[in-house]
């Protein structure tokens, strides 16, 4: 499978006799940012529980780091870093307290921890029980926690829920800087038009399948989504241009993105337009396309009666760093 940061192949999962996640395929490579995208339900925690290692897919294999599934020996070589989509930590430690836990769990110098602190904006707070912070604080500490060792790759639930626009900012411009040292970045939100700028790939998921994968330009290409240009003159330009007549509804030209370059060389050489402007459909778009007008039902899907009570993520995962160091 190469030496992909991740590599996901043919996995499959079912709960139950329930089909969580049927044959999903997918790469990130180091240095890339995908959003993984999908309806409630659509099986993108249960993608990301694999391949931190808490679920043992049924089929397929998962590699990280060009490293295989085993959990233990994955552990020693990778380094993960992960927010879960509800944080959860012991409410009665306070900030600097559960950061110092989780860099004991993660041989990350106390240094580190006081860094953090700071960067995020909590120092005014490191004293305080978590009780006592606010969801966008507890939020914040997450992120910190799942950045402390500096990890080759880092998994996302849901990071800008609770953030006020500065701190989602912030926290791009973290990912960014992680990018650059070469860390791998899955990211699941529905907050699409924030993470757009942000993405060199991303994942639309739907009842467990894929449905489409690829960077922006891609996913426009397989939607068959069309882009729209508007210019003044236009409906005097089309009257005398037959071949842009089949593209002209509502005072703009529709057309395919292959087509684009044809479009304006038209307009540009012959016409003399050169004043337009062209939108593109942007992630918003291309997932409510695959998404279909059904999407209310998706969501109506979830079966709670399916539902094994949830235990805080973090909890276990610390408690497999322990069981691996210990080992
Ligand atoms: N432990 C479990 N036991 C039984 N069914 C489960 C379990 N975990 C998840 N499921 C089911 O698997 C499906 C996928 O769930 P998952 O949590 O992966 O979805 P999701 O895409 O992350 O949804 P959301 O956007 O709501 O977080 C859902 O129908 C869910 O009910």
């Amino acid at each position: 499978m190469g030496n992909s940061a991740v590599s996901v192949n043919e996995v499959s999962h079912h709960f139950g006799d329930f089909s969580a996640l049927k044959q999903v395929s997918f790469r990130v490579e180091q240095g890339q940012t995908m959003a993984l995208l999908g309806h409630n339900g659509a099986g993108k925690s249960t993608l990301i529980k694999i391949i931190l290692g808490l679920i043992a897919p049924e089929l397929g294999e998962v590699s990280l780091m060009g490293a295989g599934q085993c959990l233990s020996s994955r552990e020693r070589c990778v380094r993960l870093g992960y927010l879960p989509e509800n944080v959860s930590f012991y409410d009665k430690l306070t900030g600097e307290e559960i950061l110092t836990y989780f860099a004991a769990l993660k041989g990350v110098s106390k240094a580190k921890v006081a860094t953090l602190i700071e960067e995020f904006g909590l120092g005014y707070a490191k004293d305080r029980q978590l009780k006592t912070y606010s969801k966008g604080m507890k939020q914040r500490l997450g992120f910190a926690q799942a950045i402390l060792s500096e990890p080759d790759i880092l998994m996302l639930d849901e990071p800008t829920v609770g953030l006020d626009p500065q701190a989602s900012q912030f926290l791009y411009g973290k990912i960014a800087e992680l990018k650059r040292t070469g860390c791998a970045v899955i990211v699941c939100t529905h907050e699409l038009s924030l993470i757009e700028p942000h993405i060199d790939m991303a994942m639309i998921m739907a009842k467990g399948e894929r449905l489409a994968l690829g960077d922006l330009n891609q996913l426009r290409l397989q939607s068959g989504l069309k882009a729209e240009l508007k210019c003044d003159g236009l409906a005097q330009v089309v009257k005398q241009e037959q071949s842009l007549l089949n593209l002209y509804q509502d005072d703009a030209l529709h057309f395919e993105l292959e087509q684009q370059e044809e479009v304006v060389r038209c307009l540009t050489s012959q016409y003399g337009k050169f004043d337009f402007s062209l939108s593109k459909p942007g992630l918003t778009q291309i997932y409510r396309h695959y998404m279909g007008r059904d999407m209310e039902s998706h969501i109506g899907s979830e079966q709670a009666s399916r539902i094994i009570p949830k235990e805080s993520l973090l909890t276990r995962l610390s408690s497999q760093f322990l069981k691996t160091r210990n080992a």
